[in-house]
């Protein structure tokens, strides 16, 4: 892509994405781009299209026309599969982690197989595949909990495994629906930290209604408001913009 004189490479590159349902348009000619080692946080109102922009890059619905570029990639013509294959990991809001298996167990199933190039040497995989697991552990604080059932962890702590189990993957853009809610205000501030950890490798897009939380991570935030762009860039800009009071911070 050439933005004047300059050649730039965006990780994600949304271009004119409209997705019509039954004639109503969720998502209406939205174009945004995202760059490498970048939290980018979606807010707006209920119904703004937030959840269905999500939906379409990671191929759960499909576009009505436009353009998702991930690493130059397009996804519109991918698979759900083969979109978390070219490294695009979502996290729903609600956890799908396995309530009876252990905080280690739950890393290793997530850790993707196939990849290693130690082919039939079970052991060594077996220890790249526990180094892997108790580094992500450390990122999500969750070393010393390894061996705890799932089910014993508090609310903040299973939404950080479910983390962990899409970063185990190493995607290079890490999708996440609303992370802090139900969350302590202690939880929040340690899930600001964690994404402020993770993105030396990753780029991350939150969905987000908690603007304390928003002003902790976003790099940049885009106000969505009946499927297109009503304010964009930093926060401190955004949240000072009138037309995005009117419709959704003075509410
Ligand atoms: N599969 C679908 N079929 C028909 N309408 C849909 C579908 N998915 C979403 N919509 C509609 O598209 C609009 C945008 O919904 P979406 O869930 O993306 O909003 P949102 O910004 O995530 O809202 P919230 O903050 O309440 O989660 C809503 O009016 C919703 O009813």
């Amino acid at each position: 892509m050439v933005i004047g004189d300059v050649q730039k490479d965006f990780l994600l590159a949304v271009e004119g994405l409209t997705v019509s349902f039954d004639g109503f348009k969720a998502v209406n000619d939205l174009s945004f781009y995202v760059d490498e080692n970048e939290i980018r946080v979606i807010i707006g109102p209920n119904g703004a299209g937030k959840t269905t922009v999500l939906d379409l890059i990671c191929g759960k619905t499909e576009a009505t026309s436009g353009s998702i570029k991930f690493r130059g990639q397009e996804l519109t013509h991918m698979t759900p599969n083969q979109i978390v294959l070219a490294g695009v990991g979502r996290k729903f809001q609600t956890p799908s982690i396995y309530d009876d298996l252990t905080v280690f167990e739950n890393l290793e199933i997530s850790y993707p197989r196939g990849r290693t190039v130690f082919g039939a040497l079970t052991f060594k995989r077996d220890a790249a595949v526990r180094e892997r697991v108790e580094a992500v552990a450390e990122t999500i604080f969750l070393k010393d909990r390894l061996h705890t059932s799932a089910e014993l962890l508090s609310h903040g702590q299973k939404q950080w495994l479910e983390i962990g189990m899409l970063l185990i993957q190493e995607p290079a853009l890490l999708m996440l629906d609303e992370p802090v809610a139900g969350m302590s205000v202690s939880e929040r501030v340690k899930t600001a930290e964690l994404l402020h950890g993770i993105i030396k490798n990753h780029s991350v897009l939150v969905i987000e209604h908690d603007m304390k939380f928003v002003e902790d991570i976003a790099h940049k935030v885009i106000v969505l408001h009946q499927g297109r762009i009503l304010s964009e860039g930093k926060m401190d800009k955004v949240k000072n913009d009138p037309k995005v009071i009117e419709v959704y911070l003075g509410h």
